[in-house]
């Protein structure tokens, strides 16, 4: 288990330093200071001095100023500058387009623009659904968010939500080869939402709804699904689901205990939580307590103004206690987070049911750290790229689309979702298994293509596929 810092925040250090000091003296400064170093490169070796590059992670700005003091403050050294990495690889955005076919000359020209894309333009005209040949129709999804729910970090609005959204479009494209586009609206109206993404949907063969808060997340969905015949699959609701599911199929072998006889406790009924309660529903759990931060346990007997709180509290909760959540902790078998951070302490966890699993999810920080939790549970996970079991809807939505996008699905309905988890979890092999890895890691070459073969296989079955692709003929 790592130790507070944050491999999410990594500054690069340049430093002078002088033919006398040992670099133990630097890397003493550094880990006093609270940082670790990841990376030493040497940028120019000389008889007097040596520039060398240090890449270390640290917690927090607070850290970070008083590591490049104490570096400052080791004699011989000099620090000539230094970068925050993450500030520099977001620097002129992370996408671009690049046109396919090289424009030479003027007959390159007449064919891909006027006169000849004229006749391209009739075709389809004729025939729309030539689209998905003639036009980036079949590789294109839209990442569309209005920034009211950006990870745990709240309502910031379109324009601070483009880094997130540009970096769910990367992930569609470095693992799954779909170009993608973030769509980030200025405007909360959920009517206007729905109408914006209608008018935009020809261009596209998916709609992925990314961080739009509860409850208007489950309205816009619903609705695009009905008047949209492309897959609209709101990421936090169900990719974080199949995730989730994924990891608890493992998880449970670890502990040897059964779906049907577990008890789970929610925090944070939104997008994520409703949905991941559902899929477990669907999963065969029955014993469900779910948990808010402003009304504590949802239980019968009480009128929430929330819509879905009320659904939650009509649907769940099977021997109706009320109180907050660290009293639906008591005898909880299973832990699922995905609210805010620092929501549960270790008092809570040593009320669990012996074995505990405890999936801390919320981004980007979690409701409790690893390190404080590991030696009450048993099998621990969060969202985080940083911690061993990464439990990331980055695991299901490029495979999902992928197949979605391949078989030219209508829709990515429920039986698409549970082969997509079933499938993520078979990765992890019953020789491999372990309370460290439940769930394979994002860099595992065949998640995108196990993922997409049970997807087309569950489209095919439930018959929203449009195209069967050869393989599967
Ligand atoms: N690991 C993963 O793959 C994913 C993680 N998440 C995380 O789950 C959390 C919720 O996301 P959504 O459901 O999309 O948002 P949402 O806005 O639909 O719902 C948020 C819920 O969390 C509660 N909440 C928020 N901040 C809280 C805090 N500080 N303490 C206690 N409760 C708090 C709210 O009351 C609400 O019930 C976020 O932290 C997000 O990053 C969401 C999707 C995927
Ligand atoms: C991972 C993700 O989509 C979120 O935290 O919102
Ligand atoms: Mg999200």
């Amino acid at each position: 288990m790592k130790s507070q810092t944050s491999g999410s925040y990594t500054i690069v250090l340049r430093l002078e330093i002088e033919q006398n000091v040992a670099f133990i003296e630097i890397a003493n400064a550094i880990h006093e200071a609270g940082g670790e170093i990841t990376a030493v490169d040497i940028v120019n070796s000389g008889k007097l001095l040596t520039t060398r590059d240090i890449t270390v992670s640290v917690s927090n700005s607070e850290n970070e100023a008083a590591l490049i003091e104490s570096v400052r403050n080791v004699a011989g050294v000099k620090v000539v500058n230094f970068s925050d990495r993450t500030f520099l690889m977001h620097l002129g955005g992370k996408l671009e387009i690049q046109s396919k076919v090289p424009i030479k000359n003027r007959d390159d020209l007449s064919h891909v623009y006027t006169p000849g894309v004229a006749r391209v333009c009739m075709a389809l005209h004729h025939d729309p659904a030539k689209a998905y040949s003639l036009t980036i129709k079949r590789n294109t999804v839209a990442v569309v968010t209005d920034g009211t729910a950006v990870l745990g970090l709240g309502d910031i609005g379109p324009i601070a939500s483009m880094p997130v959204m540009e970096g769910k479009a990367m992930l569609f494209k470095e693992m799954a080869g779909i170009d993608s586009f973030p769509i980030c609206l200025n405007t909360k109206n959920t009517e206007e939402i729905i109408q914006i993404v209608k008018s935009i949907a020809p261009v596209f063969g998916g709609i992925n709804l990314e961080d739009i808060s509860s409850p208007r997340c489950f309205e816009i969905e619903e609705r695009l699904k009905q008047e949209l015949d492309i897959p609209v699959f709101h990421d936090d609701q169900h990719g974080t689901a199949v995730v989730m599911l994924a990891g608890l199929i493992n998880a449970l072998k670890i502990v040897n205990k059964r779906m049907e006889d577990i008890k789970v406790v929610f925090s944070g009924i939104g997008a994520a939580g409703v949905a991941c309660t559902k899929m477990l529903m669907a999963a065969g759990v029955k014993h469900i307590v779910g948990a808010t931060r402003s009304v504590g346990i949802l239980h019968r007997g009480e009128n929430y103004s929330n819509p879905i709180f009320q659904w939650y509290a009509d649907h769940s909760n099977p021997d109706n206690v009320t109180g907050t959540l660290s009293d639906a902790m008591l005898d909880a078998d299973v832990f699922i987070g995905l609210s805010g951070p620092n929501v549960i302490s270790v008092e809570d966890l040593k009320k669990m049911a012996p074995d505990p699993i405890v999936f801390a999810m919320a981004n980007p920080n979690p409701e409790i750290l690893p390190e404080v939790a590991e030696p009450y549970v048993r099998v621990m996970a969060t969202g985080r790229s940083d911690y061993p079991n990464q439990l990331n809807n980055v695991l299901c939505f490029p495979g999902i689309f992928r197949g979605a996008l391949d078989c030219q699905a209508t829709a990515i309905n429920e039986k698409m979702k549970l082969a997509a988890a079933y499938g993520i979890a078979s990765i992890v092999q019953d020789d491999e298994r372990n309370e460290q890895y439940i769930i394979p890691s994002v860099f595992n070459n065949r998640i995108v293509e196990v993922v997409r073969k049970k997807v087309i296989e569950a489209a095919i079955e439930t018959g929203v596929a449009r195209k069967i692709p050869h393989e599967f003929v």
